[in-house]
């Protein structure tokens, strides 16, 4: 099985970037089938979304409006539960149904803080796409509406995600190895 080295971290192969865009062309048909004619604005969580709101705008059917706003919440491989705007959305949220494209719900934190703030900036309705997620992490009340894998409780790198911002660009998904 591969293995890769970030930092003081070893990481073993986990999911392959096939079954991730086997995952993310069902989300795009659910998605084509439910946002057809609505006029949904999705807005891509940087950083670690880079990777699946490009897979993900590439299987869509209509030309929609994305936006990005960064939020940052990790410090190694724990949350500070402290969310820090990074980068707000700029695009007026009034009245729009807003899309979330999110790589990884974990403890919920980011998900719940965002999909509140979204609200409170006149969004209509603010659904949930992500790319990944950890149900057995939940700490906060937060579901996605729309989920591609659901992982085990395990640190995971690759596709968007980071160990300390290194391991982003692998196109697979690796897991920690604990030794
Ligand atoms: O459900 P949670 O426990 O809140 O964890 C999920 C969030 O953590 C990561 O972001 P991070 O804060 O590491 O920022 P990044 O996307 O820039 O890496 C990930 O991209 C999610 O946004
Ligand atoms: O498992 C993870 N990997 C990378 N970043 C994360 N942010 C929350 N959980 C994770």
């Amino acid at each position: 099985m591969k293995e890769i080295k970030i930092k003081d971290k070893v990481f073993e192969e986990y999911i392959s970037a096939e079954t991730i865009q086997n995952a993310v062309k069902e989300m795009a048909k659910k998605m084509n089938a439910d946002l057809k004619d609505k006029d949904p604005l999705f807005v891509c969580i940087m950083n670690g979304s880079f990777m699946f709101a490009s897979d993900l705008m590439q299987q869509l059917d209509e030309f929609y409006e994305v936006a990005f706003a960064r939020y940052s919440s990790y410090s190694g491989t724990e949350s500070t539960y402290k969310l820090k705007e990074v980068m707000p959305v700029t695009q007026s949220l009034e009245g729009r149904i807003v899309v979330i494209l999110e790589d990884l719900i974990d403890s919920g934190f980011t998900m719940m803080h965002v999909k509140k703030h979204f609200y409170d900036l006149g969004a209509k309705e603010v659904l949930i796409a992500t790319m990944l997620d950890k149900p057995a992490a939940r700490k906060c009340p937060v579901e996605a509406d729309y989920v591609g894998i659901s992982i085990a409780n395990d640190f995971i790198v690759g596709h968007g995600l980071d160990y300390d911002d290194y391991g982003r660009m692998y196109n697979d998904i690796y897991k920690i190895k604990l030794s």
